[in-house]
């Protein structure tokens, strides 16, 4: 069987109810193996990963062997309160799929059908991938070795676009998405009374000192023609009005299209974060965490392949994107295997990440039309070499 306009859709909204955290998804793993588990099965195998558990893998025997494709979808989802109110909104308090994962594995899961039911030309592995808002899920499932065995000769995955028209297929030759970096820093002084400034160590000050200084980075330390961001979104500092905060915690990410602009910037934050230290004599304990954030960098030869079909095929909206400072641990899997990272238009008014942000689902539909046709196609390219 192949599954149905109606039923991908219904699939699409059970899995916006059960929105689960990075590493967290068991019931979305269990979603996931039932819907598989009601696909032809005569060319499927499975593999799950002990210390990935939430991970999921299916190979689709290709009628040869010779050549492996691979193709990611995240499954994790945001710890954000859901304000879309749909009716099938999520039914976890204080969580949501607000960057559209949900479409991610619907798309996967309708192509995933359609080759178990129609043998590929050669093997596909689907990677079901835990947590790629945070702990580096793609990193962590490579470094497993569950892919030894399984390593795609290419790999391709996408992510959804509220600012995309609905089905419209983005991508570009060369960098995609930034790699990112995270800061967190504590500030410890000296608290006190607010009418004793003398007698303390007033980390508020100190905190403020930092995120003004930081914004040095981009504008002096970065050549205007790469950028890059530094945002600091989370601040915290003291209890109360009359109190002097002695201890403060900020949070905040590095963005950067090169690695090795992303290293310059976390060398100039880690130099300031000691310069503040010095000036306002306090400690400061920061940590600079990039895991496997890494630039999203499309290869050539794929991307090339991919733009040519896209563009070129009737029906599909092809749009040529500019990069942008998402980030994505797809990264670290194309700085392990060639491929190809794109973009699928969801046409929303909010952004990802926004508690309102609620795709269009006519997306699901043009996207597999789209990737089935890539992948048919890419099977015979593949096949004249
Ligand atoms: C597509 C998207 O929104 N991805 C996230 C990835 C987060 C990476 C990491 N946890 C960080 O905050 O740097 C993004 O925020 O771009």
């Amino acid at each position: 069987m192949t599954l149905k306009n109606e039923q991908l859709l219904s699939i699409y909204q059970q899995l916006h109810q059960i929105p689960e955290l990075g590493l967290e998804e068991f019931e979305t793993h269990k979603f996931l193996q039932n819907v598989i588990s009601a696909m032809n099965q005569e060319y499927l195998e499975y593999r799950t990963i002990d210390l990935l558990p939430t991970a999921l893998l299916v190979k689709v025997e290709g009628k040869k062997h010779t050549k492996r494709i691979g193709y990611r979808t995240d499954i994790d989802a945001l710890p954000i309160e859901e304000k879309t109110g749909l009716t099938f909104a999520s039914k976890t308090k204080g969580r949501m799929h607000a960057c559209g994962h949900d479409i991610h594995m619907t798309v996967a899961l309708g192509i995933l059908d359609y080759f178990a039911s129609h043998q590929p030309e050669f093997d596909l592995i689907f990677i079901f991938q835990p947590s790629e808002e945070n702990h580096s899920g793609g990193m962590q499932l490579y470094n497993s070795g569950v892919l030894d065995e399984w390593m795609p000769d290419e790999i391709y995955a996408f992510h959804d676009n509220p600012n995309l028209p609905t089905g419209a297929i983005g991508s570009l030759n060369g960098t995609l998405f930034a790699g990112t970096c995270e800061i967190h820093a504590d500030f410890e002084g000296l608290s006190g009374h607010a009418a004793f400034p003398h007698a303390a160590n007033d980390m508020a000050v100190a905190v403020s000192a930092f995120v003004l200084q930081l914004q040095t980075v981009v504008s002096r330390n970065v050549d205007p023609i790469e950028g890059g961001v530094v945002t600091i979104g989370h601040v915290v500092a003291g209890d109360t009005g009359n109190v002097i905060a002695g201890h403060a915690h900020v949070d905040g990410t590095i963005r950067s299209l090169t690695q090795v602009n992303n290293l310059n910037m976390q060398r100039r934050v880690r130099v300031i974060a000691e310069g503040v230290a010095l000036t306002y004599g306090c400690e400061v304990k920061l940590t600079l965490h990039q895991g496997g954030y890494l630039p999203v960098e499309n290869n050539h030869e794929t991307t090339t392949d991919f733009m040519n079909y896209m563009s070129q095929t009737p029906g599909i909206n092809f749009i040529e994107t500019k990069p942008a400072m998402t980030g994505e641990d797809f990264g670290f899997l194309l700085s392990k295997i060639p491929g190809t990272m794109f973009w699928l238009g969801v046409n929303s008014p909010y952004s990802l990440h926004s508690e309102k942000m609620a795709p269009d689902t006519n997306a699901i539909e043009l996207g597999i039309q789209a990737m089935t046709g890539y992948l048919e196609h890419r099977f015979e390219t593949l096949s004249a070499k």
